[in-house]
C-alpha cells in the first residue's frame, strides 16, 4: 500500500489547522506522526483514514498499481482512536465476532483473541462495563490483529498502565511487518520505533503580515 498526500490542507471554520502538506507513505514502513496537544495529529490521521474531507489538496491510496477509491479504503484500514466507538451492548466475545465479520483476523481465530489481549476473564463482560484501560486494549487488539494493510493508531497507550504499554509494544511488532503503520502521538515509547518522522508544526499556516500604513 501506499498514500500520497498532496498539498493537504485542512482548516475549521477560519483557522488553517495545516497547510501545503505533501509526503508519501509506503508499506512496510513506520510513520510518527507528531506534535504538541491541539497541533493537527489526528485531524491528520482522520483525514488519511477518510472521515473527514480535505479543505484542500488530496489524498490518494494506491495497492500496486491501482489506486483505491476513498470509500473503498474501509476494506484495507484498521484503526484505534480514542474518537473511535465500540459496541456498548456486546460482550467482549460477541464484540470479536462482530468485528470479525467485516475484517479477517491475522493468523488467529476470534477465539484466541480474548487470550492474547489477556483479558480472558472479561470473555462474557459488556463492553460498556470495560475499564478505560481494558477499552483501550480491546480497540488496539482489534487494530493490531485486523488483517489490513494499513493500520493507523492515534495515541495507542492512552488509559493503558505499564503492563499495557509493555503488550502494545510486543503486538505491533508482531504484526506491523509487511503493513504500513501510522501513529499519532507525543509520547515517544509509542513511536520510538518508527522508521520516519513527521512532525506536524512544520506545516502550520502562517498568515502573512499585514503591512503597517
Ligand atoms: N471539528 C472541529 N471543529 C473545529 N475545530 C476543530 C475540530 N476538530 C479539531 N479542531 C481543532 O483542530 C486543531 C487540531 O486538533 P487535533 O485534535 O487534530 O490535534 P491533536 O494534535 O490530535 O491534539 P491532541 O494531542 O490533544 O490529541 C485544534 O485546534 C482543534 O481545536
Amino acid at each position: 500500500m501506499q498514500i500520497k498526500l498532496s498539498s493537504l490542507g485542512k482548516r475549521f471554520n477560519y483557522e488553517w489547522i495545516f497547510r501545503n502538506l505533501s509526503y508519501e507513505f509506503v508499506s512496510g514502513k513506520a510513520y510518527a506522526v507528531l506534535g504538541h496537544n491541539g497541533s493537527g495529529k489526528s485531524t491528520l490521521l482522520s483525514l488519511i483514514s477518510g472521515y473527514q474531507l480535505p479543505s484542500e489538496g488530496t489524498v490518494s491510496y494506491f495497492m500496486g498499481n491501482s489506486e483505491v477509491p476513498v470509500d473503498q479504503l474501509y476494506r484495507h484500514l484498521a484503526l484505534a482512536a480514542p474518537y473511535q466507538d465500540l459496541l456498548e451492548e456486546l460482550t467482549l466475545e460477541e464484540m470479536v465476532l462482530f468485528h470479525t465479520r467485516f475484517k479477517p483476523l491475522r493468523g488467529i481465530t476470534p477465539q484466541q483473541l480474548p487470550d492474547l489481549l489477556q483479558l480472558q476473564p472479561a470473555r462474557h463482560k459488556l463492553v460498556r462495563d470495560f475499564s478505560s484501560g481494558m477499552r483501550q486494549r480491546l480497540k488496539l487488539g482489534l487494530a493490531l490483529y485486523s488483517d489490513t494493510p494499513l493500520l493507523l493508531l492515534d495515541e495507542p497507550t492512552t488509559n493503558l498502565d505499564q503492563a499495557g504499554v509493555n503488550w502494545y509494544l510486543e503486538h505491533l511488532d508482531r504484526n506491523r511487518q509487511g503493513r504500513l503503520v501510522l501513529i499519532g502521538s507525543n509520547v515517544p515509547h509509542e513511536y520510538s520505533f518508527c522508521d520516519e518522522q513527521l512532525p506536524i508544526h512544520q506545516f502550520h499556516y502562517k498568515a502573512p503580515e499585514r503591512k503597517r500604513s
